[in-house]
C-alpha cells in the first residue's frame, strides 16, 4: 500500500514555507583548454614586460651577453665578462661602502627576495591569518619589492583591497617567527602601501661607549644612544617629562647620565641646570657636583620638589601676559629635576605626609611646568598604578627591560606591543635596550642608551677635563 514519505509526514499544513526551499546552485562549466593557455601566455608575457623593470641590471646584463657572444662569439663574451669582473674587484678593495651599497646589498636583495620571501610568502600569511577569502577565492597581499639595509630587510607590501595595515600590525610576532627574524616593524606609506621591515642582525648588541658631547645642545633632541638602524637616538627634554621605565639592572641609569652628559655644556654655560634627587644613594651621588642641588632622603627630596614648583610659579608669574615659551638663558635656566625611583617617594616612603607632599610637587611640576622650562625626568622600576598614578602627566616614555607583557602597554600606551614593542622579552644580558616612541610615528623604536661609566662621569665633574674637552670638540666637528 502507498505510504507518503517521511519527510512529508513531519510537515505540518501550518508551517511557514522557509526562505530556503529552493536552492540555485552555479552552474559547474568545464573551462576550455584553449583559454587556460591563453591564460598562462598572458601571464607569461606581463612576466617577460615587468622582468626588465624589476630586475633592471640583470635583464641589461643577460641582454648585452646574448649580443656581444652572438656577434662577436664566446671568447669576446668571456673577454668582456673578465673586464667587468677585474672592474668591480677594484671597485670593492677601493671604494668597499659605495660597492656593498650599489652592488652588495642589491644582490642580496635579491636574494632574500626570492629564498626568504617570495617561496614562503603564502605559507606564512595563510597560517598567520593575513590571506582573505571572498566569493571562494583566495586574495594574497602582493609583495612590491624586497630592499636591504646594512642591518635589515624591507619588505614593501600591497595590501589587499579593504585590509588595514593594523592587521599587519596584529601580527608582527607571527611575522617575525615565520620570516625568521627577530622581530618585524610595520610601516605605512599611504593607501594600501605598507613596509615590513625584518631586522637580520642586532645593532644594539654591543654595549655604546659614552658619546661625544655636542657643543651647542639642542635641549629638544640630546644624542643619548643608538636606534636599531644606526642613526642617533635623540631624546627630547625641553617642553616634555620623561618617565623611564624598568626592572632592577635595565639600565635606568645610563639614559639619565647620557642625558645629563648631552646638556654638559649648557649646564656650565648656566643656561641648564639638573636638580637630582637620589633616594639610593647609588645613582645620582657620584657626579653631586654637577648638580645645582641634591636631595637623597625623604625630608630632603620634599624640599626639593616644592623649591623647584616654588621656582616654577614664580617664573609663571613674571612671563603670565608677556611670554609664551621659554627660551634657556642664564637668568632663566632650563631646570631639570631628576628623580631616581620615583616610586620611593610616591609610594614606599613610610611618612604619608611625604608621600602626599611629593606627589602634589610631581603633579605640579608636571602638569604646568613644560611651557615655562622645567621638566621632570623620573626613573621607576614598577608601573602599576598603584605604584605609581602620576605616569599619564609623562608625555614621553621609555621601556627598558620589563617584567610582565602587560606592562609595555601600561608605559608605552595601548597597542605598543602588538605593534612589536617586546619590552618584556629585552635580553638581560641588554642592558640599556629600550622601546621608545618617537615623534610623529606611532610604531615603537628599539634603541640603546650609550654608558657613561664612572670614569666618564669624574671627567663630566672635572669640567676641563681633556676627555669632555676632546669630545666636545668633535661634537662640534
Ligand atoms: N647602556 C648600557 N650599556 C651597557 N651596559 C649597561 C648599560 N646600562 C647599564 N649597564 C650595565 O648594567 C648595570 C645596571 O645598570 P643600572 O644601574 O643603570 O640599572 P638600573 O636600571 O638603574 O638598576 P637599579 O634600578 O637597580 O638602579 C650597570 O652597572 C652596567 O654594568
Amino acid at each position: 500500500m502507498w505510504s507518503p514519505p517521511p519527510a512529508s509526514q513531519q510537515v505540518s499544513v501550518t508551517t511557514p514555507v522557509p526562505a530556503q526551499s529552493f536552492r540555485f546552485a552555479t552552474p559547474v562549466l568545464p573551462t576550455p583548454a584553449a583559454l587556460i593557455a591563453a591564460r598562462w601566455l598572458f601571464r607569461l608575457l606581463t612576466l617577460v614586460v615587468k622582468l626588465p623593470f624589476r630586475f633592471p641590471l640583470a635583464c641589461a646584463s643577460l641582454t648585452a651577453s646574448v649580443l656581444v657572444w652572438h656577434v662577436f662569439g664566446w671568447v669576446a663574451l668571456a673577454v668582456v665578462w673578465s673586464l667587468v669582473d677585474v672592474g668591480l674587484l677594484v671597485w670593492w678593495r677601493r671604494r668597499p661602502s659605495t660597492f656593498r651599497r650599489w652592488v652588495g646589498l642589491r644582490v642580496l636583495a635579491t636574494w632574500r627576495w626570492w629564498w626568504v620571501y617570495a617561496r614562503q610568502w603564502q605559507p606564512v600569511l595563510v597560517v598567520a591569518g593575513l590571506a582573505e577569502t571572498y566569493a571562494e577565492r583566495h586574495y594574497l597581499p602582493r609583495i612590491r619589492k624586497v630592499t636591504c639595509s646594512e642591518w635589515a630587510d624591507r619588505v614593501r607590501v600591497r595590501l589587499v583591497a579593504g585590509t588595514a595595515p593594523v592587521d599587519f600590525e596584529n601580527r608582527v610576532t607571527e611575522l617575525a617567527h615565520g620570516f625568521g627574524a627577530a622581530s618585524c616593524r610595520v610601516t605605512v606609506l599611504g593607501p594600501r602601501d605598507v613596509v615590513l621591515e625584518f631586522p637580520r642582525h642586532d645593532t644594539l648588541a654591543e654595549p655604546i661607549a659614552a658619546l661625544d658631547v655636542p657643543a651647542v645642545p639642542d635641549l629638544g633632541a640630546l644624542p643619548v644612544g643608538l636606534q636599531e638602524d644606526g642613526t642617533p637616538w635623540r631624546l627630547r627634554l625641553h617642553g616634555t617629562h620623561v618617565l623611564v621605565v624598568g626592572v632592577t639592572g635595565a639600565g635606568k641609569g645610563s639614559v639619565i647620565w647620557s642625558a645629563i652628559r648631552a646638556m654638559l655644556p649648557a649646564m656650565q654655560a648656566g643656561t641648564a641646570q639638573v636638580r637630582a634627587i637620589d633616594p639610593k644613594r647609588m645613582e645620582l651621588s657620584y657626579g653631586r657636583r654637577l648638580f645645582a642641588s641634591y636631595a637623597d632622603d625623604g625630608e630632603s627630596a620634599v624640599a626639593l620638589l616644592e623649591q623647584a614648583v616654588a621656582d616654577m610659579r614664580g617664573r609663571a608669574e613674571r612671563y603670565a601676559g608677556r611670554q609664551r615659551a621659554h627660551v634657556p638663558t642664564v637668568d632663566d635656566p632650563f631646570v631639570v629635576v631628576v628623580l631616581d625611583e620615583v616610586a620611593f617617594l610616591t609610594a614606599y616612603h613610610p611618612d604619608r605626609d611625604v608621600r602626599r607632599r611629593a606627589e602634589n610637587a610631581i603633579a605640579t611640576l608636571t602638569s604646568q611646568g613644560r611651557s615655562v622650562g622645567f621638566c621632570v625626568l623620573a626613573a621607576l622600576q614598577d608601573p602599576r598604578k598603584e605604584v605609581m598614578n602620576l605616569r599619564n602627566l609623562f608625555p614621553d616614555k621609555i621601556a627598558l627591560r620589563l617584567d610582565e607583557a602587560s606592562q609595555v602597554d601600561m608605559v608605552l600606551g595601548e597597542g605598543a606591543r602588538e605593534r612589536g614593542a617586546n619590552a618584556h622579552l629585552i635580553d638581560p644580558d641588554l642592558p640599556g635596550v629600550a622601546f621608545v616612541r618617537v615623534e610623529g610615528s606611532p610604531i615603537p623604536v628599539r634603541v640603546r642608551a650609550a654608558y657613561v661609566c664612572d670614569d666618564d662621569i669624574d671627567a663630566m665633574a672635572a669640567g676641563d677635563s681633556s676627555t669632555v674637552k676632546a669630545s666636545v670638540m668633535e661634537g662640534a666637528a
